[in-house]
C-alpha cells in the first residue's frame, strides 16, 4: 500500500505501470527514508557533539576557576580554622579585612596577642608596593594569622569564609586609602569603599549569627567643617576630596544596613595615622624616604600663606580604639536576613586630639634622621586635601575608654627606628 506520503508525491495511475512504478518509488522511498533517516542521525551527532562540546568548555572553566583560584580545599579550610581559633574565654573570632595593609596588620596582631581568633582577607593590590603587604603577612603569620588573598568584591568567597568560621566580628579595614589619588583613580574609590562595602554589608546581614562590625572612616569626611576641634556630630556634608565622599557615603550605607537588618555597627573616623609597617604613600614616610635619598620633599602651603596641620595618631592609640570598639560593639540582632530589634549605630572619632604643621613634622624628621631636607614649599594645590584636622574625642574616651598617649616626637622616633631596620639608609631593599 503506498503510503500517504507517496500517493502526495506520484498521484495514482491505473496497470502495471503502476506496479513498476510503485517498485520504483518503493527504492525511491527507501533511498529517501534512508538518507532522512542518515541526515537525522546526522543532526543527533551534531546536537550531541556541541553538547558535549560545551558542557567540556564549562568543565574547563569551573575547573580552571577551581584551580587558579588561590582559596578553597581542605588545607585551605583548615587554615582558616585555626587561625579563627579563639584562646582565651570570652574571646572573639575576627575577619579582618585588608589584613595585609597598615592599621589591619596591627589590629591583627593585637587581637591574636590577646588570645582572640583572626582570619585576614587581603587582595595585594599594587597601590603601593605589594612587597611591603607580603612583608607584613609574613609576620602575621609567624603569629599565627592565616591572610586569605581575595578581593572583598567577591561573594563567593566571603560566604566561603562564613560557611568556614562563625565569626563574632567584622573589622572591616579594606579600603581604598589617599585623598589626592582620588584625581587619578576615582574608580577604585568606588569599587573598595562602595561596592566593597556593601558586598561585605550584604554577607554579613545574611550570616548566621549575624557579625558585628566594626570598620574605617575616616577624618576626611568633616571636609570643609570649620567648628575646631572635630566633632561627631558636626557636619560632614562638605567633602573636599572624592575618597571623603566615598568615606561619607559609607556611613550612610552602613547606617542603612543598621536600620534595615540589625546589625551593630561602629564607624571609626581615623585622623592621620602613623607609625611602624606604615603606608608608603602618607607624607611622613615618603618624606623620610626622601630625606635620606637627598631628594627634595614638596611642603604644601594653605590659603595666605597658612601651614597645613595634621592631628596625627599614633598607631597603637589607634589600635586601643579598635579593639576598645570591638569590646563594646554590642550584638547583632538579625538572622538570616531579618531584623529582630534594634541593634547599635556607632561613629567615633578617633585622633590624637594635639594636631602638628607640616613643617613641624618635618623639622621632627631632621632630627630622628639627622639630616636636613631640601624642602620645596608651595601653594597646596586643589587636589582634595583639607587646611587642618583636629579631632574631639570625648566620645571615644567616655564610650571606649580611649585615651591616646604616644605625641608625635615619640611616634615618629619610633617610625624612624623601623624604617631603618626595615629599609636601612638608602632604601634599596628591605634590609632583612
Ligand atoms: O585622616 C584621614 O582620614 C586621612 O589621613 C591621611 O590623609 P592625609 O591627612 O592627607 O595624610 P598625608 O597624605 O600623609 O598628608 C599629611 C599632610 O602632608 C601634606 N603633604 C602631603 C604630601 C606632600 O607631598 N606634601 C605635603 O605637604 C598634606 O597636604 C597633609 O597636610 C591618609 O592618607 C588618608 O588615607 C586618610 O586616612
Amino acid at each position: 500500500m503506498p503510503s500517504a506520503l507517496e500517493d502526495e508525491l506520484f498521484p495514482s495511475t491505473p496497470g502495471k505501470f503502476k506496479i513498476e512504478r510503485s517498485h520504483a518509488m518503493n527504492r525511491q522511498f527507501h533511498r529517501c527514508f534512508a538518507s532522512t533517516s542518515t541526515m537525522f542521525l546526522w543532526v543527533l551527532f551534531l546536537i550531541a557533539l556541541t553538547a558535549s562540546y560545551l558542557s567540556f568548555q564549562s568543565f574547563v572553566d569551573s575547573g580552571s576557576r577551581y584551580f587558579s583560584a588561590s582559596w578553597g580545599g581542605i588545607q585551605w579550610e583548615k587554615q582558616v580554622r585555626n587561625s579563627a581559633q579563639i584562646h582565651r574565654s570570652g574571646g572573639m573570632s575576627v575577619l579582618v579585612t585588608g589584613a595585609a595593609g597598615f592599621v589591619g596588620t596591627h589590629v591583627s596582631l593585637a587581637l591574636k596577642k590577646r588570645g582572640d581568633g583572626v582570619v585576614g582577607i587581603d587582595n595585594f593590590n599594587s597601590y603601593y608596593d605589594p612587597s611591603l603587604k607580603k612583608a607584613r603577612r609574613s609576620l602575621l603569620e609567624t603569629h599565627g594569622v592565616f591572610i586569605v588573598e581575595g578581593d572583598i568584591n567577591d561573594n563567593r568567597l566571603l560566604d566561603k569564609l562564613f560557611d568556614t568560621v562563625a565569626f563574632t566580628h567584622v573589622m572591616h579595614l579594606a579600603a581604598q586609602a589617599g585623598v589626592r589619588y582620588a584625581m587619578e583613580n576615582p574608580q577604585s574609590y568606588v569599587h573598595s569603599n562602595i561596592a566593597g562595602l556593601v558586598t561585605i554589608l550584604e554577607v554579613c546581614k545574611s550570616a548566621n549569627p549575624q557579625p558585628s562590625i566594626v570598620w574605617a572612616s575616616s577624618s576626611s569626611v568633616y571636609g570643609l567643617n570649620d567648628n575646631v576641634p572635630f566633632s561627631e556630630s558636626d557636619r560632614t556634608d562638605q567633602p573636599a576630596s572624592l575618597y571623603a565622599a566615598t568615606k561619607k557615603a559609607g556611613e550612610e550605607i552602613t547606617h542603612t544596613y543598621n536600620h534595615i537588618y540589625g546589625l551593630s555597627i561602629t564607624g571609626l573616623r581615623f585622623f592621620t595615622v602613623y607609625g611602624p609597617w606604615g603606608r608608603p604613600d602618607m607624607a611622613y614616610f615618603s618624606f623620610t624616604r626622601n630625606i635620606l635619598q637627598g631628594k627634595p620633599i614638596t611642603i604644601y602651603r594653605g590659603k595666605n600663606r597658612v601651614d597645613l596641620a595634621r592631628d596625627f595618631t599614633y598607631i597603637d592609640d589607634i589600635v586601643k580604639g579598635c579593639l576598645g570598639s570591638l569590646d563594646t560593639s554590642g550584638k547583632s540582632t538579625g538572622s538570616g536576613g531579618k531584623k529582630r530589634g534594634a541593634a547599635p549605630y556607632r561613629i567615633f572619632n578617633l585622633g590624637n586630639t594635639s594636631p602638628v604643621t607640616v613643617p613641624t613634622l618635618v623639622n621632627i624628621l631632621e632630627r630622628h634622621l639627622r639630616t636636613k631636607a631640601k624642602k620645596n614649599v608651595v601653594d597646596m594645590p586643589g587636589n582634595g586635601d583639607v587646611p587642618f584636622t583636629h579631632a574631639n574625642i570625648s566620645l571615644a574616651r567616655r564610650e571606649l575608654g580611649y585615651k591616646p598617649t604616644t605625641d608625635l616626637q615619640t611616634g615618629l622616633k619610633k617610625f624612624v627606628r623601623w624604617y631603618l631596620s626595615y629599609y636601612g639608609y638608602n632604601h634599596g631593599k628591605p634590609v632583612n
